[in-house]
């Protein structure tokens, strides 16, 4: 696993200054630094409706900031034309909870039709090649037949994670990755996580509320607090704190 001392000397994917986010008189982000390295996990915590889908948003360009700076792959993303623009989401893999999987297709098709919409000129062979190569790294090549409806939901949420692999994108960002799986699936999932970023050298972004994946996975943890990333560190450096607005994540999560 990476070390932290090493991201010092590693290159930014994603670089995030100062930035504001309001919704009228509510001020979600207010000063929000923070960066992706190469090659890193970084797990973003933070209560409900702190900011972070907002902060992917951004991220995404699906948002704009109100002020403040986001660099993705060294491009600002509010002044990329539209054609920039799917260009740099191209190269971002979205795992969201709600990215179901198409029930009338099978695993095959599920995974083909990424690639068919982006990259349209591949070949039969092209293809078969691919979805069998991500369909390994995930560990169901046993399932290239099968309907999502007859698949767990660890499966389930391994063969969107395959889909979203199969792009090959620089950056991953995974939303709650292990929310309402069993504890032994989430196991799995943390492991998938990390196999990935090792199999296919991504810079991913893990948002989750599971401290058992946040220290599974994280090479660093970034906490949001009030707007603004206060805690940034390994998983042992953000909790070593008395402050009360981050001990009950520890609590809950680990049962002291
Ligand atoms: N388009 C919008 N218009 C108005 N308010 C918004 C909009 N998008 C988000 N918000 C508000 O911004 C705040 C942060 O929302 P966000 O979805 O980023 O929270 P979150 O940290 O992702 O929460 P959770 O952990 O529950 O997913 C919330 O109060 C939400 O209501």
């Amino acid at each position: 696993m990476l070390q932290k001392s090493k991201t010092e000397t590693l290159d930014k994917v994603i670089t995030i200054k100062d930035v504001q986010k309001s919704f009228g008189d509510y001020h979600v982000l207010r000063g929000a630094d923070l960066d992706l390295y190469k090659g890193e996990n970084l797990v973003v915590l933070g209560r409900s409706g702190t900011g972070k889908s907002v902060l992917i948003k951004i991220i995404s360009g699906l948002l704009t900031q109100d002020s403040g700076s986001v660099k993705v792959l060294g491009k600002e993303v509010n002044s990329l034309t539209a054609k920039e623009l799917l260009q740099i989401r191209l190269s971002i893999g979205f795992s969201f909870q709600n990215s179901a999987l198409y029930d009338s297709m099978t695993v095959r098709k599920n995974l083909e039709f990424p690639l068919v919409r982006n990259k349209k000129k591949l070949t039969k062979a092209e293809l078969d090649h691919e979805v069998e190569s991500v369909l390994d790294a995930v560990g169901l090549s046993q399932t290239i037949n099968q309907m999502p409806s007859e698949l767990s939901g660890g499966q389930r949420k391994r063969i969107g994670i395959a889909r979203t692999l199969i792009l090959q994108p620089e950056i991953m960002l995974y939303d709650e990755p292990t929310a309402g799986l069993d504890p032994i699936t989430c196991i799995e999932i943390n492991n998938l996580i990390n196999d990935v970023q090792e199999r296919y050298k991504t810079s991913s972004i893990i948002i989750t509320h599971d401290l058992t994946c946040a220290k599974a996975v994280g090479n660093r943890i970034a906490m949001l607090l009030d707007g603004q990333f206060q805690r940034v560190g390994t998983f042992e450096e953000v909790f070593e704190t008395t402050d009360e607005r981050v001990t009950p994540f520890f609590d809950y999560n680990f049962i002291q």
